[in-house]
Parts: structure tokens; sequence; C-alpha cells
């Protein structure tokens, strides 16, 4: 209903976000590394040692890069996407039935509209995520996604959570966005987009674009991997801009680590630090970032050091 209106309801506009006036004319592209997974899988030595300097490289820089020949099989992806569509297809009020709550990581949210009350973000997702309550036959049953039982199989069960994320088609797109700039709180995100655009990383002081590879699996490093490498790898700005012809669609498996694991970056990489061998956060679990980020604050460009400020004040164990 809403995508049919001519004007752009106030709850979605993003007001003050200068840079988005770039978007007009960004064709930048990111040019994060492509990693052929081929040799890597082989065992080829030279192709490893390759394959990780190019990761080094990027993570070094924008936390960026893309992997092709990663052996998931494309008719399952395709399956996925169909999936996904499918998913998103079903009458809003099939939807609103497993309608995710606050502080739950899995299910339907229009626009986050049960968690904020402006600068919504445009789009539906839905989210199989660990907290996820078997509701005996209703429709996260039916419909969850061939790929997310792949990879809870394949990544194990802690911490893992997938989400589809449906950007529709918007009439005023440069007054939104489909995922506001943030950094990802996680450890690591591993993303499959179609072929329509709108994955844009802040980087070399502009924002870039991440080319849609139909045979590639977008990785990012987000804010809790930039933590354990003492702030070495870097967890960067992005965001999901919208368009006024096409839905946009995107697969996103968050990996984080175990529940009871303490974030803190290992003694040995401090020690072979230049300069000042100093930690540069404090230690954490994945589970209170991710409550934080849930009950406490909306994740952006400043969500650890935010949760810093916040952890001494809460009653977190
Ligand atoms: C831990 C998470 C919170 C979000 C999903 C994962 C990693 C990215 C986060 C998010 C996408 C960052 C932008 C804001 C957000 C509210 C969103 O637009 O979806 C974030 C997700 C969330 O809080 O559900
Ligand atoms: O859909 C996209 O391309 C990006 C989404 C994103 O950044 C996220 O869900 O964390
Ligand atoms: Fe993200």
């Amino acid at each position: 209903m809403i995508q049919n209106q001519p004007k752009l309801p106030k709850e979605f506009i993003w007001a003050g976000f200068d840079s988005m006036q770039q978007q007009e004319n960004n064709n930048d592209m990111l040019n994060e590394p492509l990693v052929d997974l081929e040799g890597f899988f082989k065992g080829d030595e030279e192709a490893i040692k390759h394959a990780a300097e190019l990761i080094n490289k990027a993570c070094l820089t924008h936390g960026f890069f893309q992997v092709t020949n990663h052996r998931v099989d494309s008719s399952l992806i395709g399956a996925a996407h169909d999936q996904m569509d499918g998913l998103f297809k079903l009458p809003l009020d099939k939807k609103l039935r497993v309608q995710r709550n606050k502080g739950e990581m899995w299910g339907y949210s229009g626009a986050h509209a049960h968690r904020f009350s402006k600068q919504l973000p445009w789009k539906e997702t839905f989210s199989f995520g660990y907290n996820y309550v078997d509701d005996q036959g209703g429709l996260m049953n039916s419909y969850k996604p061939i790929v997310f039982d792949y990879i809870k199989s394949s990544l194990g069960e802690d911490f893992e959570y997938a989400g589809c994320n449906s950007y529709p088609p918007c009439n005023e797109p440069s007054l939104t966005f489909g995922t506001g700039p943030h950094c990802d709180p996680t450890s690591l995100t591993i993303l499959h987009q179609d072929q329509v655009g709108g994955l844009e990383v802040f980087a070399h002081n502009k924002w870039q674009a991440v080319r849609p590879r139909q045979d590639a699996f977008v990785i990012n490093i987000g804010d809790t991997f930039m933590a354990m490498s003492n702030g070495r790898y870097k967890s960067c700005l992005h965001r999901a801009v919208v368009n006024k012809k096409k839905e946009r669609k995107s697969l996103v498996f968050f990996v984080n680590p175990k529940e009871d694991k303490i974030v803190r970056a290992p003694q040995d990489l401090i020690d072979r630090e230049e300069g000042t061998k100093s930690r540069k956060y404090p230690d954490f679990k994945w589970p209170h970032l991710m409550e934080f980020t849930q009950f406490h604050y909306r994740a952006d460009v400043t969500t650890l050091q935010s949760f810093f400020q916040w952890l001494p004040s809460s009653n977190l164990p």
C-alpha cells in the first residue's frame, strides 16, 4: 500500500544524511577483491597464500571481499531466492502471523515498525534466528528457507542467524534507505544479493557500490571481529540504497561467537603489534552486544563505542 503512495510517508525520511545526495551519481565501485576459493579447497599452497593476502589487504582497509568457487551449489542459492520470493509474496495477514517481537531474532518485520517510529528502513525482512520458537507448523516451519537449514548444518548451531531482505521499489529513493548506514555488530556477514545492486560501502571517503555477482558471496567483517583483531581489521560503514524501478532482495547470514565465548584479542596478536601493545577494547560476550542492539540501541556507525559506554551501567554478568 505504502509503495503506491506518490509521497514517501515522513516516517521513512532520513533527514540530515547529506551523503544521500551522492547516490544520484554514485557509480563508484568499491573494487573489493574477488577471492577464488577453488585452489584453497584443493590445498594449493600458492592459492591459499594468495587468497590470504587478498583477504588480509581488504580487511585492513574496508573489511569487504567477495568469494567465488565457494562450493555452495548455484541451484541451492537459486532455490533459496525462490523460497524468499515465496515468503515475501505471501499476503500481509499471513506474514504478520509470524511478526518479529522486540528482542527476538526471528520472524517477519515490515520496516522494523515494531521497533522504531522514525527513519524507518524501506524493507521487509524475515529473520531466522537462534531464539526461534518452533510454532507447530506455522509459517516459519513451512517456509524456513532451504539455505537456512543448510547454513545451520554447516556453520553449527550457536549464534548464527539468517535474514532475507526485500527492498521494494520506492517513489522517492533519495529520501530513504533500504538499510541505513551502519557497521555490522556481528563477527562475519555472508551475503548473497540479486543482480539489482544497492549495497554501498563508505570507503576511501566516499560511498562505493559492491558489484552484484550471481556466483559470489559478499563477505564483510563486523564490530565483533574487529574487536577480536584489536582493531587491526576494520568493520566498515555500509548501507543499502533503493531505487524507483526494481525490487532488490538479499540473503544474509550472520556468524557470531558462541554465547559463552569471551571476545578478546589473542595476547600474541597484541604482543606482535608495533608501538604500544595495548588492548583497544574491553572484553565482552556476543549475546550482550546483540541484546544491546535489540533492546537499547539501533545499530549504526558507533554501536561498539556506545555499547562499551553502556556496559558498566548494565546489570549484565
Ligand atoms: C545484530 C544485528 C542487528 C541488525 C542485524 C544484525 C546485523 C546488522 C544489524 C542492522 C541491519 C544494522 C542496521 C539497523 C538494523 C536495525 C536494520 O536495519 O535491520 C540492524 C539489524 C537489527 O537490529 O535487527
Ligand atoms: O541487503 C544488503 O545488501 C545489506 C544488508 C545489511 O547490511 C545488513 O542486513 O546488515
Ligand atoms: Fe550490514
